[in-house]
């Protein structure tokens, strides 16, 4: 442990401070900042500067912060506090409570937000499928329990609804402990948040960590470590299997990249930082399961100009094991979720981990949409008409699989008026059989938008059915 140090230079969230010569704070670790009266502000050393100097982020605001301020190193990483006293409760990035509750008791277990991932020999790999309810997902991009899944998309095109949407559906029928890491996105989404699981009684199970972007850089860019850190806690003391939200992990790269800008570091491609892949690494890599507890990650990823090569986009994405692709243009015609078939993946849609049944229907629901797509131009063109007898056949068939693909959520309720829908995995695997063989040819398409299983779409059609002969004995 050094003795204290003394803040030479603020410029915004970068602190410069000297400590005695030979007895600088190691790169990580915490500095408490004093300041008169002010609150204590957090930093964490990024760099030594020189034998006497180290450069600092705050992880809090650093207004009013003067030069002499005195800052003191505790010898180890920031330390936030995990375990039973933080269920239900909303932290920020360094581990105070933001929910105006009770205070945390003073003999609070902690755990460093810095951790080195688990050695690969002691992790254990993801084959479970994790059922969500949401027929797309479950048949095209099966969730893994302990893998990791990412919801890529751009600006609107539905990642919070459905990041929300898989909450309700999993936490609710999960055994386990929820984390929630807010990064980066709007405050007011995360206060929403609370009082929804406070009242679909969920939160006694769940802790919130946030850092939004009102937060500064250091903060928005910790705010997943210090969630790991109440995940690990449950997963390696515990036993316990952990459901760790993130929305949005494209907000950690780019306060990654301010945090970088702020420190002077030339930038790298696109402008992010030359440590991109190796801070991205050091984030997924901490998501593991070891010793039979799982942590299974759902992260939603920003898309920037809806460019899927952007290097951000491209290092989260080879840490996934299912990647689920939103789509504008489903977006824009209504086509919710609008997750794009062909360009979603999983690597759990092997016969070997789904079965036999299921890996075909997909490749074949699959194979159906693509080639409808192929033959979209021409359809633009000539209409539909002008097709050949088989290619028809299956244009239509797609057009059916690509309706009933849509669900409307829970979530979505209060401005859509539809009731959510949970569909199982084995109804919508005889679903889209059942429109695969050709047994729904005959059924106008929507009958088949926005429904749960295949049963609904009958009683749909039926109801249409009797209303038309009603009417048709009317007049
Ligand atoms: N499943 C859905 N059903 C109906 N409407 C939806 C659905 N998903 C998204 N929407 C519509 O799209 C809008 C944007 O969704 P959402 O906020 O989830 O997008 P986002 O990708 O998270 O956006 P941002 O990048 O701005 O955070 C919603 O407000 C809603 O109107």
């Amino acid at each position: 442990m050094s003795g204290p140090g003394v803040i030479t230079a603020v410029r915004g969230a970068v602190l410069d401070i000297r400590f005695p010569a030979g007895d600088l704070p190691a790169i990580g670790h915490v500095l408490h900042v004093h300041d008169g009266d002010a609150p204590e502000i957090v930093a964490e050393v990024q760099s030594h500067l020189d034998r006497e100097h180290v450069r600092a982020i705050a992880l809090m605001p650093t207004g009013g912060l003067r030069r002499g301020a005195e800052a003191i190193a505790t010898g180890a990483p920031v330390m936030v506090p995990v375990g039973d006293a933080v269920l239900g409760r909303l932290l920020d990035a360094t581990g105070r409570i933001g929910d105006k509750g009770a205070a945390l008791p003073d003999d609070v277990p902690r755990a460093p937000i810095l951790q080195a991932a688990p050695a690969l020999a002691d992790q254990t790999a993801a084959t479970d499928v994790f059922e969500t309810g949401i027929k797309v997902i479950d048949l095209l991009t099966p969730l893994a329990h302990g893998g990791k899944a990412a919801m890529f998309g751009g600006a609107g095109v539905g990642k919070t609804v459905l990041v929300m949407e898989l909450i309700q559906a999993m936490v609710s029928g999960y055994q386990g402990i929820s984390v929630f890491a807010g990064i980066g996105e709007r405050s007011r989404e995360g206060h929403e948040l609370l009082l929804d699981m406070r009242n679909s009684g969920v939160l006694e199970r769940t802790v919130l960590v946030f850092g939004q972007m009102n937060e500064p850089p250091g903060a928005r860019w910790r705010v997943p470590m210090t969630a790991l850190a109440v995940a690990e806690h449950f997963r390696d003391q515990r036993g316990r299997n952990v459901l760790l939200l993130m929305d949005n992990v494209f907000r950690f790269v780019q306060a990654g990249m301010e945090v970088s800008g702020l420190l002077g570091r030339l930038p790298s491609r696109v402008g992010y930082q030359p440590t991109l892949a190796s801070e991205v690494a050091a984030l997924q890599e901490r998501i593991a399961s070891v010793g039979g507890a799982a942590v299974t990650a759902i992260e939603a990823v920003y898309v920037p100009a809806d460019d899927f090569t952007d290097p951000a986009v491209t290092a989260i994405a080879g840490h996934m094991d299912s990647l689920v692709v939103l789509s504008r243009s489903m977006a824009a015609e209504g086509m919710y979720p609008a997750i794009d078939p062909i360009a979603s993946s999983s690597t759990l849609l092997d016969p070997l981990i789904v079965g036999e049944t299921h890996a075909r229907t997909a490749e074949e629901v699959r194979r159906t949409i693509e080639h409808y797509r192929e033959l979209q131009d021409v359809i633009s063109l000539l209409g539909l008409e002008e097709l050949g007898a088989e290619d028809r056949r299956l244009a239509e068939r797609a057009r059916r699989l690509q309706r009933f693909l849509t669900q409307p959520f829970k979530v979505t309720e209060a401005f859509t008026g539809t009731p959510g829908r949970s569909v199982r995995l084995a109804d919508t695997i005889a679903g889209c059989r059942a429109i695969l063989d050709g047994k729904c040819d005959d059924w106008p398409e929507d009958a088949l938008y926005m429904i749960g299983d295949l049963e609904e779409g009958r009683q749909r059609m039926e109801a249409r059915h009797r209303d038309e002969r009603r009417g048709d004995a009317a007049a």
